[in-house]
Formats: structure tokens, C-alpha cells, sequence
């Protein structure tokens, strides 16, 4: 499971949950505005915007998995098994592009919401598997920039583009079936609630029973409507500490710990890692399910006209501040 979200303040955050039973040997990877992207079906891109996000790389491609652009445009890649669908056969009018090229494309091309759907409109994602031991991965994608969020799903009808006025992405079923989803919750409130019993003296017995009947379970319908809801009702000051933690709050409530969902006889999915984007700084955040502490990197303090990635290895080691 995975959960994407967006949260503004002052500047725009973007960000999400990689929750999974293994991992993919992901880090922290810059791709300058220099570094040659090739494509398996078009020219390679040479110069282009920087990104920065979770990656691995693999033969020196960068296979993201979530990252932004220097122009504060973000995209992340979300399971949608079974219902992800790609083209097996070349397109004569639109530009063919790999599935594990899709993030690195449009990061690399578009510097806004806008932008990235004219590009889409002219894609063709073809099936191509990266390598005989990395097959497909069947994804939709939250594609955010301050301004506006839209949800992409290639499906077999064709290319589904949703706006997403809610700046969430969680798993199946499809975006339109989770938005539609919420009408089930929208009596759900951050306020005291009236006791509609008549004559019938019912106390508030605690604090918080306005949200009574928000789901607390990990499936993906669940955690759309939690972190949707908590994601709405956030309240933070506008400074860059203030957000990031009210970021990490606000996915903190779609954690994912370890025993709780069993994926196959003795292996559990957990959140492996939460990330946070300052999209307008160029500045990622992230915590690893052992270490709590936030690490950060900032994309403007690298060389973003080089020509060769930067890779920083995930600091994963739990951080304890020992006071005496
Ligand atoms: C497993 C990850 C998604 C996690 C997720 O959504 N979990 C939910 C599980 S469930 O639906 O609720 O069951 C996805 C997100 C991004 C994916 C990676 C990126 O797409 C980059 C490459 C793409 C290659 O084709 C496959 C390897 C890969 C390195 C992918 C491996 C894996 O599929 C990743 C890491």
C-alpha cells in the first residue's frame, strides 16, 4: 500500500508513503538538468529540468519512484494492480514511451500541471519491461504542482486524467470510484457533534467523536478517506519546520507497522519510507521505518547543470536523542 498527498502552506509540499515488503534498494537520487536520459523508443532527453526524489539506479538509469522538478512540478507512481494497462504495440502518431520512463519524462519536460498533460496526451506507454528481472509496474500516478493535482491511470479503455481536488492518491480501486468514495464520510467533522436523540440525554463522553466511523483500517478505500481527512482539516503555521512536520503528521496516519498486514506466511508490508517535497525550494525530506529522524536534501546544493546523477544512500539507522 502507498498514499500520496499534497499540503500547502506558504510554499507547496508533496509527498508520499512507500509501503511494500521488500525494498528496491531505493535512495535519494539528483538528476541534473545535464545528465543524458535515454529513451528506449525516442532520442535521449540532454537537457532538461533537475529532478529530485526516491530512485534506484539501475545501469545509471534513474527508475523514480516519486520525485519534483526544479520548476516545483511533482509526480508519484502508486501500485494500481490488475487494472494498470500499457500498449504492447508501437504508436505511429504519438511518442512511445517505456512505463519506467513515464516519471523521469514528464519531470524532466513539464514545469506545471498544465504542461504535463499536453505531454501526456501524446504519449503511448508501452509495456516494455525495464530488464527480464525488473517486469512492469502496474502504477497511477498524482501529478501535482501548487496550483492543481490530477490523477493518471492508463487503463485499457485509454488514458484516464482526473482532476484530484483533494491532492490524494492511495491504491485501487480507480480515483473516480475513491473520490466518490468520500460522499460516505462528508458528515465527518473536527467539531463537536449535536446529540440528535431527542429527550434521550447522550453525553460526549471524549474529544474527537466528531470523526467517529473514519476508517481506521490499512486498505487503500481507508486510508484515502483517513488521510484525506486529516489532510483536509490540517491546521499548521506556514513556516518550513511548522509544514514539514504537519506533513509528516498527516501521513503519519496512514502508517504502516510491521505485523499488521501480511503479505505472504510470515512477510508484512510496512511503510519503508515517507517523503516530503518543499516543490517550490527543491528540498526532499524523508524518515525510513527505523529511523524517525528527518534527513533532507536540498537539490540547489548540488551542481544542477552537471551531467552526472548524485546519489545520497538512505540514512536508516534509528536517531535517539539520549538526554543523560
Ligand atoms: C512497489 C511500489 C509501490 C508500492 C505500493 O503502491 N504499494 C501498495 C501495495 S497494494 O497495491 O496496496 O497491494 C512501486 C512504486 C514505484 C515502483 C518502481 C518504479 O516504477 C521504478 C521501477 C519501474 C520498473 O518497471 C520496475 C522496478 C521499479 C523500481 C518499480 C518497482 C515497484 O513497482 C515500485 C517501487
Amino acid at each position: 500500500m502507498c498514499t500520496a498527498t499534497t499540503y500547502k502552506t506558504k510554499d507547496f509540499y508533496f509527498g508520499r508513503t512507500l509501503d511494500y515488503d521488500f525494498s528496491y534498494g531505493e535512495s535519494v537520487v539528483i538528476t541534473p538538468r545535464s545528465f543524458l536520459i535515454p529513451l528506449r523508443y525516442s532520442e535521449a532527453i540532454k537537457s532538461h529540468y533537475a529532478i529530485i526524489g526516491m530512485a534506484t539506479v539501475i545501469d545509471g538509469f534513474p527508475l523514480y519512484f516519486e520525485g519534483i522538478n526544479d520548476k516545483g512540478l511533482g509526480v508519484a507512481g502508486l501500485n494500481f494492480v490488475h487494472n494498470a494497462h500499457y500498449n504492447h504495440e508501437k504508436s505511429s502518431s504519438k511518442t512511445n514511451i517505456a512505463q519506467f520512463e513515464f516519471i523521469p519524462y514528464i519531470l524532466s519536460k513539464a514545469k506545471n500541471v498544465e504542461e504535463a498533460i499536453e505531454l501526456i496526451d501524446n504519449l503511448n506507454i508501452m509495456d516494455t519491461p525495464f530488464s527480464s528481472k525488473l517486469p512492469c509496474a502496474e502504477l497511477h500516478y498524482l501529478i501535482a504542482d501548487s496550483n492543481r493535482a490530477i490523477t493518471v491511470e492508463f487503463v485499457k479503455d485509454g488514458t484516464r486524467i482526473y482532476e484530484n481536488p483533494v491532492g490524494v492518491l492511495t491504491n485501487n480501486p480507480p480515483f473516480d470510484k475513491q473520490l466518490f468514495n468520500l460522499n460516505n464520510y462528508r458528515r465527518l467533522t473536527h467539531k463537536d457533534i449535536p446529540n440528535t436523540f431527542g429527550e434521550v440525554e447522550l453525553e460526549q463522553y471524549s474529544r474527537g467523536m466528531g470523526a467517529m466511523g473514519l476508517p481506521g483500517d490499512l486498505s487503500s478505500q481507508s486510508r484515502f478517506v483517513r488521510v484525506a481527512f486529516v489532510k483536509l482539516n490540517s491546521l499548521s503555521k506556514d513556516d518550513e519546520k511548522s509544514s514539514v512536520s504537519q506533513f509528516f503528521h498527516i501521513l503519519n496516519s496512514v502508517d504502516q507497522q510491521r505485523g499488521c498486514c501480511e503479505v505472504k506466511e510470515g512477510e508484512f508490508e510496512i511503510t519503508l519510507y515517507t517523503s516530503c517535497y518543499n516543490t517550490n525550494r527543491g528540498i526532499m525530506y524523508y524518515t525510513t521505518y527505523d529511523n524517525h529522524q528527518i534527513s533532507s536534501v536540498d537539490m540547489h546544493h548540488e551542481n544542477l547543470d552537471s551531467d552526472e546523477l548524485v546519489v545520497y544512500q538512505l540514512v536508516r539507522d534509528e536517531k535517539i536523542n539520549y538526554q543523560n
